[in-house]
């Protein structure tokens, strides 16, 4: 038997497995590294997150990426090198994180990778009628991060969920279901990265099917892309000062809810491409807004966020009432702005950050893919959802042996 085979039949039959996932967003601010420790599967999987850390992509990388990201016209050249170029750099960063925690690569069992995102095109969003697929890209090449760091490897997630009818996202739903779903409240788990998500769960115990999850619109998208224009050197409105320093142009906001994409059904996903700097300044020249202020344009866009979501959560529960408990993540969790905006708009919520339920926020998506890795390799494909709100019922990853 080929010893990885092997290796790899030992550990699905483990009580527990040390699993790396790793996610880098939207936002390129750099490569989320968690450590978890996972015991089960299923629904009665335990998470004890033993180290996180967030390395943080360089000037260079994140020219790199945006040399193809969210672009519809790329050198095929270019973006054929930047695949392994990024498997490469991912294998170095948990390198470099085993080393700083003191654990040797051969005391992990599987590094579980998303990959970058360098283009996402649903269906509803891309623009080839001679297409009538979903499809999505993740760059960062699965053997070089497995021959890399000498870990099985499990990467690109997403292809199985396209390939079983889904729009290959949110993800979310499948990790939230199995670690955040309690007996004593249904909730709503809202992820505001890049791009806002949001999963709802009904009580543990209940019915499974009623639970989804599905992107609202931009997150902070906008509001870093704004900032990196406005300001060069700043990547992000640190702690939303500039934002909350403007007022809301309810004509330049009109103009942006006017995309299709906020009255579209869920569940629904989205992407920078269409949430970009031309989606922005066509809404500007539509409503005469081309020289507003930056600190009223990004509170403009702050309303946006939170109206994407409030219109999501009311669709989702327009016949009854929407959980009370929200829990948020990502880095717009945050941006004391975009919070504010949040609880104007979904008045009756409590918010907290997930890290109340043992999951910090910012790690919460790269233990996503953890634990899509440990029931790809140890569990049973989850079956949650129903009718248009089905998340395909299957398990995900690509393996790469180190060897
Ligand atoms: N203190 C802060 N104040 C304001 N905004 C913040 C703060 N900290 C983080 N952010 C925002 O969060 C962003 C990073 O969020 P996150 O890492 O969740 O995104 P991502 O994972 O790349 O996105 P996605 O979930 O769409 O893939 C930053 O670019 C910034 O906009
Ligand atoms: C295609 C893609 O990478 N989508 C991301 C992105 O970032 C947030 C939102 O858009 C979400 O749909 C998804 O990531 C999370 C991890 C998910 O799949 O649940």
């Amino acid at each position: 038997m080929n010893p990885s085979v092997a290796r790899l039949y030992q550990l699905a039959g483990q009580p527990s497995r040390r699993i790396i996932g790793l996610m880098s967003g939207t936002s390129l601010d750099g490569l989320d590294v968690a450590l978890c420790r996972l015991t089960g599967d299923g629904p009665g999987t335990q998470l004890e997150l033993e180290h996180f850390r967030t390395v943080p992509y360089s000037d260079d990388t994140r020219a790199r990426i945006r040399t193809v990201f969210a672009r519809e016209q790329v050198s095929l050249e270019y973006l054929t090198l930047l695949n392994p170029w990024l498997g490469s750099l991912h294998a170095a960063a948990i390198l470099d994180c085993l080393r700083e925690w003191n654990i040797a690569p051969a005391d992990i069992d599987i590094v579980a990778s998303h990959g970058q995102t360098v283009y996402h095109a649903p269906q509803h969003q891309h623009h080839r009628p001679d297409f009538s697929i979903n499809a999505t890209l993740q760059l960062g090449d699965g053997d070089h991060v497995a021959v890399g760091t000498g870990i099985i490897t499990l990467s690109d997630f997403r292809q199985k969920h396209v390939a079983a009818g889904g729009e290959g996202a949110p993800l979310a739903a499948y990790g939230d279901f199995l670690l955040l779903s309690s007996p004593d409240e249904e909730r709503l788990l809202l992820n505001l990265g890049g791009i806002a998500n949001f999963t709802y769960l009904p009580r543990a115990g209940g019915d499974a099917s009623t639970a989804f999850s599905t992107d609202t619109g931009p997150g902070n998208t906008l509001l870093d892309a704004t900032v990196r224009a406005h300001c060069p050197g700043l990547q992000y409105d640190e702690d939303g000062r500039l934002a909350a320093a403007g007022r809301v142009h309810e004509g330049l906001l009109a103009a942006l809810l006017a995309h299709p994409f906020f009255a579209a059904p869920l569940p629904k996903t989205t992407g920078p491409e269409l949430f970009s700097s031309t989606y922005l300044a066509e809404a500007q020249q539509r409503s005469g807004t081309t020289a507003l202020g930056l600190e009223d344009t990004l509170a403009t866009l702050v309303e946006l966020s939170a109206v994407g979501v409030a219109r999501a959560v009311q669709a989702a529960f327009a016949e009854r009432p929407a959980p009370t408990a929200v829990y948020t993540s990502g880095g717009g969790a945050h941006n004391p702005a975009l919070v504010a905006a949040l609880e104007r708009h979904l008045p009756g919520a409590r918010f907290t950050t997930t890290d109340a339920l043992g999951v910090p926020g910012d790690a919460k998506e790269a233990i996503l893919f953890a634990v899509l890795a440990n029931e790809a390799v140890a569990g049973q494909p989850v079956a949650i959802g129903a009718g248009r709100q089905r998340v395909p019922a299957v398990s995900m990853g690509k393996i790469s042996f180190p060897g």
